[in-house]
């Protein structure tokens, strides 16, 4: 059995699904084809899941405001349970969204496990098929440490494969995902401690928002472990780990312990050698800014490139891609990878957009440079006895202050930079900022009055 299609997607993830549609939009015959469950790392086990649990985690922080609040409540108990089973209940109905918006375009979904087996053609369920283009948007995977006892964790999969609250987890890493998960223990209530190799997470980010968020930690948890790195994991005739750190730490009775240390592509195992297309040390597929790799009609996005591994970008340089292979009004369509807002759910969330401050300096010298910052307790929980700082920040280069860098955590964080983002994308100034008349009273408005 053959087939052929004008476009095929490999991953219906974000950027495969993304693409695949918007090339059936265009009139191209196309095709998707998933090898675990639709809607890939950013429905199933990312973005989503991860965000439901996060809400979870702001109401369980609203209940701790509330006698503030006036209310009389008691919390007599937590169903991590009744939470998955919403949580993926949601998710299967994504999934019957995205099934229905691929009726609905045209697109052929094909479960299965693809490989290549030359430039034009792949191999899924002992069946080829053939494509005049063909997009390798087959994502990442979780990589687990090379130390005695590492089988004992989990990763961030295994995270939402939880079906009971951990009474007490360990999360190791200092990115996104390991500052996220063990946010998410801590304010649902499990014993939570983030184990980070040296003086802080998120060591990329703005150093003045971290030290924030350290005061928050420091203030309220999770329990961060500085300067930890994890030598072997035991496990006990209980079922609990013990995990012993390089300066001989140990912590004892974990009952989950995650790996949250980095992603790596999973390019390993589609083949590519058969279509000749070429990857870097590491495996992530080298394109140029068309999305093109090495070998013509074949193309990659998403976080398989190595690119800002976020969901928006996967989908915009897939779509993008899409136009320029099949409307011929945009024959020069690409994704514009500078100035990306990313957002971390912490507890208080971060946003940030461009360079952070040390990057400014080192890019522009620091007589180029002014930054405008300030330090505030939000309204929120400025009248509980949980009060809280803000810090939010702005970089501005050049006579015109021009504004390259914008960073804050704070509440509503995650929803304040959207717009920010906007503005920056236009070239937005300093004095655009202040010309601009505030929203009181909220947080968003210390962006526009900033002295
Ligand atoms: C815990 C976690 C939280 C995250 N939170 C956020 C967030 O809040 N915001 C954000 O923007 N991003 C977030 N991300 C990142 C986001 O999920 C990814 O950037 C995004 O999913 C990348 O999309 P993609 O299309 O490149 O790959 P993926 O979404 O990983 O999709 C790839 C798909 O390809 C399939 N596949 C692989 N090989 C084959 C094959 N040979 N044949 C067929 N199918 C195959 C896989 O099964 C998978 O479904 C998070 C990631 C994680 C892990
Ligand atoms: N909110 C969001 O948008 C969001 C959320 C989650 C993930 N993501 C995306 O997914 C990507 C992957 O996230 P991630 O957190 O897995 O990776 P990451 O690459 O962002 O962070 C991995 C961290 O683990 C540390 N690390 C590496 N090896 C280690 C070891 N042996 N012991 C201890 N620490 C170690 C690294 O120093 C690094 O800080 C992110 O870069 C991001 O783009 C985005």
């Amino acid at each position: 059995m053959s087939r052929h299609f004008d476009y095929l997607s490999i991953g219906a993830g974000s950027g495969g699904i993304a693409s695949a549609n918007r090339a059936a939009i265009r009139g191209a015959k196309a095709a998707v084809i998933e090898a675990k469950a639709v809607g890939g790392t950013c429905v199933n086990v990312g973005c989503v899941p991860k965000k439901v649990m996060w809400y979870g985690a702001h109401i369980a922080e609203a209940l701790k405001y509330a006698p503030s609040y006036g209310f009389e409540i008691e919390q007599t108990g937590y169903s991590w349970e009744t939470m998955v089973k919403n949580r993926e209940a949601y998710i299967e109905r994504i999934h019957g969204g995205y099934k229905r918006g691929f009726e609905g375009n045209g697109v052929e979904y094909i479960e299965g496990f693809a490989t290549f087996v030359d430039a034009n053609t792949v191999e899924v369920n002992g069946e080829t098929i053939t494509a005049d283009h063909i997009t390798i948007a087959v994502g990442g995977r979780p990589t687990i440490p090379n130390i005695p006892g590492a089988e004992h964790g989990i990763d961030s999969d295994g995270f939402f494969a939880l079906k009971e609250q951990p009474k007490k987890a360990v999360v190791v890493g200092a990115g996104y995902i390991a500052v996220e998960l063990a946010g998410v223990f801590h304010a649902l209530g499990t014993d939570s401690h983030l184990m980070v190799r040296q003086d802080r997470p998120l060591r990329d980010f703005d150093r003045d928002i971290i030290d924030c968020l350290l005061v928050r930690m420091e203030q309220d948890g999770p329990t961060l472990h500085k300067y930890s790195e994890i030598k072997k994991v035991d496990k006990q005739e209980d079922g609990t780990l013990c995990i012993t750190t390089l300066n001989d730490e140990c912590i004892e009775d974990v009952d989950c312990l995650v790996w949250a240390i980095g992603r790596e592509p999973t390019t390993d195992k589609i083949n590519l050698q058969a279509a000749g297309v070429e990857a870097d040390e590491q495996g992530f597929i080298k394109t140029d800014k068309y999305q093109n790799t090495n070998v013509k009609g074949i193309y990659a996005v998403g976080d398989i490139t190595g690119e800002a591994a976020l969901t928006p970008v996967a989908i915009k340089a897939g779509r993008l891609l899409s136009e320029r292979l099949f409307n011929k009004d945009m024959p020069d369509a690409h994704m514009d990878y500078s100035l990306i807002p990313t957002i971390v759910f912490s507890h208080p969330p971060i946003g940030t957009i461009g360079l952070t401050e040390v990057e400014a300096v080192a890019e522009h010298g620091k007589e180029n440079v002014t930054v405008y910052a300030s330090n505030f307790a939000a309204m929120y929980n400025a009248v509980t006895p949980h009060r809280a700082l803000s810090d939010f920040k702005l970089v501005c280069v050049g006579k015109d202050e021009k504004v390259i860098g914008l960073h804050g955590i704070g509440e509503g964080m995650d929803e304040i930079i959207q717009g920010f983002a906007v503005a920056m994308k236009m070239g937005a100034t300093k004095a655009d900022f202040d010309a601009t008349v505030a929203l009181h009273p909220t947080s968003a408005e210390e962006f526009v009055t900033l002295r």
